[in-house]
This record gives C-alpha cells, sequence and structure tokens, in this order.
C-alpha cells in the first residue's frame, strides 16, 4: 500500500506549464525516484508536494488523509520532511545545532518559544538535543555533533540536512539531489543510507541525476519531461524505454544510441 499518493499536480509560472497533472504513489520501505532532463519539473514538483509552492490542480495525501496545500510545519507534523537542492546549513553553528533546527519543525513550541525560554520549552530542548544526537549517529555523523559546519566536509554536510530532515521522525523523506557535488566515495555513503533509511521503513522519494545510483535503489521511477510524466515503473522498465531515451538523448541521439547497439 502506498503511504504517499500525489495526484494531477500542476502548477504554472507565467506562460510556463512547470508541472502538468503529474501523478505517483510512493510507498513505505521503498526507494522512488523521480528523474528527467535539466528543466523537466522536478524540483517544482517537490516543492508542490512539501508545500512551498501550492498547487492549482491536484492533491496530495498521506495515508489517504488530504494533505494539499498544507504549509511544511503541518506537513512535518503528517510526517514528511525534505532536504533541499542547495545546502541550507548555518556554518557558525555546531552540527548539533543544525539538527536542532529541524526537530523545531515538527514541534508544538517550536523555534521561537525556545529562543524565548517560555515553559516547557526547556524540556522540549533537551528531548531536541537527544533527537539530534541519534540523527547525527544515524547519518554516520555522531562523532562530529560538536564541529562548526563550516568545517565539515561537502558530503558529511549533505548527510548533516537529511539528519536535519530525520530527526522531525519523518515516515516520508523527499530528497532533492542528495548525492549533487559529492565525489564516487561520499556518493556511495548517501547511496547506503538513503538504501538503510527506507530499509527502516520510511516512505523515501528521490530526485537525483546520477543514474547508477537511481537504477541500483529504486524500486520505481517516476521520469518527468517538460512539466509532464512521461514513464513510470521499475528502473529495467525505464532503461529500455524509448520515450525515456528520447528525452534524455534527444531524437537524433536516440537514434544514434540504437544504431550503436544495433
Ligand atoms: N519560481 C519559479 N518561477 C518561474 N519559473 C520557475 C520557478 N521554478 C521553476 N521554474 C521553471 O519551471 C521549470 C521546471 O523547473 P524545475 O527546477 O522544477 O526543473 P528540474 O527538473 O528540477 O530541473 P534541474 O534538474 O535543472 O534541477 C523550469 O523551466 C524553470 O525555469
Amino acid at each position: 500500500m502506498s503511504l504517499l499518493d500525489v495526484s494531477g499536480l500542476g502548477i504554472s509560472f507565467g506562460g510556463l506549464r512547470a508541472v502538468d497533472g503529474v501523478g505517483f504513489t510512493a510507498r513505505p520501505g521503498e526507494v522512488t525516484s523521480i528523474i528527467g532532463p535539466n528543466g523537466a519539473g522536478k524540483t517544482t514538483l517537490f516543492n508542490l508536494v512539501s508545500g512551498v509552492y501550492t498547487a492549482d490542480a491536484g492533491f496530495v495525501r498521506i495515508a489517504g488523509r488530504d494533505v494539499t496545500g498544507l504549509p511544511p510545519h503541518r506537513l512535518a507534523r503528517a510526517g514528511m520532511a525534505r532536504t533541499f537542492q542547495n545546502l541550507r546549513v548555518f556554518p557558525q553553528m555546531t552540527a548539533l545545532e543544525n539538527v536542532m533546527t529541524g526537530c523545531h519543525m515538527a514541534e508544538r513550541a517550536g523555534l521561537l518559544a525556545g529562543l524565548l525560554g517560555l515553559p516547557g520549552s526547556r524540556a522540549e530542548t533537551a528531548r531536541s538535543r537527544e533527537a539530534a544526537a541519534a540523527a547525527l549517529t544515524r547519518t554516520g555523523l555522531g562523532a562530529l555533533a560538536g564541529r562548526e559546519a563550516a568545517a565539515l566536509s561537502y558530503g558529511q554536510l549533505k548527510r548533516l540536512e537529511i539528519a536535519r530532515a530525520l530527526v522531525t521522525g519523518c515516515s516520508i523523506l523527499l530528497l532533492d539531489e542528495p548525492a549533487a557535488g559529492c565525489n564516487a566515495v561520499e556518493t556511495r555513503e548517501i547511496d547506503d543510507l538513503i538504501q538503510s533509511i527506507a530499509g527502516e521503513g520510511r516512505t523515501v522519494v528521490l530526485i537525483e541525476h546520477d543514474m547508477r545510483l537511481v537504477m541500483r535503489i529504486s524500486a520505481r521511477i517516476l521520469v518527468l519531461d517538460q512539466g509532464r510524466r512521461i514513464a513510470e515503473g521499475a528502473p529495467e522498465e525505464i532503461r529500455e524505454n524509448p520515450r525515456v531515451i528520447e528525452a534524455y538523448l534527444g531524437a537524433h541521439g536516440a537514434a544514434e544510441a540504437r544504431a550503436a547497439h544495433a
């Protein structure tokens, strides 16, 4: 059974239909990937699903509950968390403090109460600290909890962002290019981490350009091109799909690739 159910989502920017009637489902314990050429609408789709943008069509359901249009902090309480394509860390804060900012997304009292020292916030801060330490350990960064984010490597920062999403206790995790800019070793570490997060029974949705990574870890793949869904299926189906090959290589490139294989 799917936990995340997205149907017919759409949004326009001026005259451009950036996402046009796109739907997909994602199941617990699996990685569902979204791929497509640059500008296909992948991040915009994430922004619609995660409440950053408001869709003008379609719906999002979590475990059958309609959550369409809820803002990110309400979605966090419903079990959804995400990372962004570009790093969003606070360089002068420690790794632990950075992850603690994620706790406040899903807490009732929130960051402001903590800053103001309101009643109950001290206990909540202690809980956040514990949860953040556990999330850092989970992502292999336990030993770096007290280190300033500015001193972490790029691959470590990408994992820090995953830790900050995990600390919300999410059951659905949206990852926007978690291995972008990483070297081969860092990519492998992130690949293993994503698989183990799905292995815990979480629903993982991944945007990723690294095709080898996508093919290795995805149960299902959704392919977008110019805002539309052009294919959906298991990795082996997607790899062979002529529309997908054409979207990536162009009609000319696809014909050349076919000729080269013949
Ligand atoms: N806030 C915005 N305002 C105007 N146009 C936008 C906005 N966000 C995205 N777009 C446009 O919508 C289209 C889809 O962009 P999007 O970033 O979702 O693509 P993508 O598949 O994630 O691309 P990439 O792989 O390069 O990250 C592009 O043409 C982009 O220029």
